[in-house]
């Protein structure tokens, strides 16, 4: 039986600090089916920021928006009218309220003990919080998530960060985002369909930089049709605001604010900042057993040492953060039990982005193939090119795409860009991880009418010798 722990002192295999998805994961492959036990050590939320703060808010968010957005492109439909508060409450009831009850009846149900409170490591296989000390019989993991950047230029004004976002209480009038990234993108499509007139400041020349160009211009052009203002190629020089202060999650943080840009002066009411985030690394006590936040990052760490998740460095999804917690679980159980672990595969990395359109792409980019020494034909088809993806607006922008290696014939990436994209993306992950040449997959057949029939489209669109 599982128990919140509070002992002085707590002998347990494996200290998990940090129990966002990743940490969760990592406790409960490392001990089910086992009679090894773990600690989970956490500073806020049993959940970690995913549940609360990142994913969970933000599609909660987006959906009803996304509806709407669809019901007013279908003949025979009226645009139905946006319930801010009614949204909100969504929102408040996919955070559950900001309470983990329900997370740490998960973790005692599956054997684990929540810690709760800060941790940090005291020296090798020892993590303390406040006046616990935790020993590790076999492994420590670091799943401490990652914070957002805040350059220097915003430090003083109390800036708005994506939690304030998903957390939005007061509607800011005028609302700024600095980024040009995912958070940007995202969160300019629901605060502009929540009723703020938002002004994008992007420092590249385009949208979502790490996507293949096409879906970047696909989102601005949506983007822009929402009434959002985008200026690209634009820094911040200075920014100033009347009395900020901190006022709570999701309220407005003081007042309004000034800034003189390469774009002209702005003026608004609030700043999101979403540049980027880093790996929540200091404050860890690692110099306690002679490493640093580097040595983390490039995997320098002693045997019963590991990092997954956002704090790896490794790309910060939930999804990727869960599977690669599932493998190092399995390794940490093999090791101590003495057994043989499964051996890794390469797997590609999928992601949605869930603009209107949704971007939804996995394995390579047609550049970073090409940068990796890859001989790759291109198939690229309107996204309604096929009749079930056409019926589900009346006007359906966007594109669906894959990169197809020569030498093997198997798909290595792909990236639909249209709605529902988020759904189509799942068949190119298995096309890639299975090494399927595309000349096999011509006998998946996808049922019509769907926009799964983009696959039948796109393997029409490749070089006949290939299909
Ligand atoms: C606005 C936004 C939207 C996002 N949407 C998506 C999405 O739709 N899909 C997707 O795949 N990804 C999304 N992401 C990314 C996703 O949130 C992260 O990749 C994911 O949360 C990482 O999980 P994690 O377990 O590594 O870390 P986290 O979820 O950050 O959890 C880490 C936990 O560790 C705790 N902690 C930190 N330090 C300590 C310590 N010293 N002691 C004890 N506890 C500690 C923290 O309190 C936290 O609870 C989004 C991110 C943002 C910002
Ligand atoms: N749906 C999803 O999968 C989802 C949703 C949200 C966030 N996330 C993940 O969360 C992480 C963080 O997202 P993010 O959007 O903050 O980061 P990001 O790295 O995706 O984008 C940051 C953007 O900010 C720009 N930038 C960097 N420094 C800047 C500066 N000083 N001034 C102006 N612009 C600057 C970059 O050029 C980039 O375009 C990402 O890894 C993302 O994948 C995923």
């Amino acid at each position: 039986m599982a128990s919140t722990a509070d002992e002085a002192e707590l002998d347990v295999d494996v200290v998990v600090l940090g129990a966002g998805p990743a940490g969760e994961n990592v406790a409960q492959y490392a001990t089910e089916d086992t009679e090894l036990t773990c600690a989970l050590v956490e500073g806020e939320l049993v959940g970690g920021e995913c549940s609360y703060y990142a994913c969970m808010p933000s599609k909660a968010l987006l959906r009803p928006l996304e509806i709407a957005a669809t019901a007013g492109q279908l003949g025979g439909l009226r645009r139905p009218e946006v319930d801010v508060a009614g949204v909100l409450a969504r929102r408040d009831y996919w955070v559950s309220r900001y309470d983990d009850a329900g997370q740490i009846a998960w973790a005692e149900s599956t054997g684990l003990q929540v810690v709760r409170g800060h941790g940090r490591l005291a020296g090798e296989r020892l993590v303390v919080v406040g006046d616990q000390r935790l020993r590790a019989r076999h492994a420590v993991v670091i799943g401490t998530g990652s914070v957002p950047v805040i350059p220097p230029v915003y430090a003083q004004v109390s800036p708005w960060t994506s939690r304030d976002a998903t957390g939005v209480v007061e509607i800011p009038q005028r609302l700024v985002v600095v980024g040009g990234g995912v958070v940007a993108c995202e969160a300019a499509t629901w605060l502009a369909g929540l009723g703020s007139a938002v002004t994008m400041l992007v420092r590249g020349d385009r949208l979502l930089p790490g996507q293949e160009p096409f879906a970047g211009e696909a989102v601005l052009a949506a983007l822009t049709a929402a009434g959002v203002t985008v200026h690209r190629q634009t820094d911040v020089q200075a920014c100033r605001r009347e009395s900020p202060r901190e006022t709570g999650l999701g309220r407005i943080h003081g007042g309004p604010l000034t800034m003189q840009t390469s774009a002209g002066p702005i003026v608004a009411d609030e700043i999101l900042v979403a540049v980027g985030r880093r790996p929540r690394l200091r404050d860890l006590g690692l110099e306690s057993v002679g490493l640093t936040p580097d040595d983390v990052l490039a995997g320098r760490l002693p045997d019963w040492l590991s990092a997954v998740g956002d704090a790896s460095g490794e790309p910060a999804l939930t999804h990727w953060g869960k599977y690669r917690a599932r493998v190092l679980g399995e390794q940490i159980a093999a090791a101590a039990l003495g057994r043989a672990a499964s051996p890794e595969v390469e797997a590609p990395v999928p992601q949605v982005i869930f603009t209107d359109p949704q971007v939804a792409a996995v394995g390579l980019t047609q550049e970073s193939a090409r940068s990796s020494g890859l001989d790759i034909a291109i198939a690229r088809v309107p996204y309604a090119s096929a009749a079930g993806a056409a019926l589900l607006r009346d006007e359906v922008p966007g594109t669906a795409q894959l990169v197809v290696d020569r030498a093997s014939g198997a798909v290595v990436g792909a990236t639909f860009v249209g709605p529902d994209a988020g759904e189509l993306v799942h068949a190119a992950t298995v096309a890639i991880v299975t090494g399927a040449p595309v000349r096999l997959l011509r006998h998946a057949v996808p049922s019509y009418p769907t926009a799964s029939e983009l696959w039948l489209r796109l393997l029409e669109d490749l070089p006949r010798d290939l299909r």
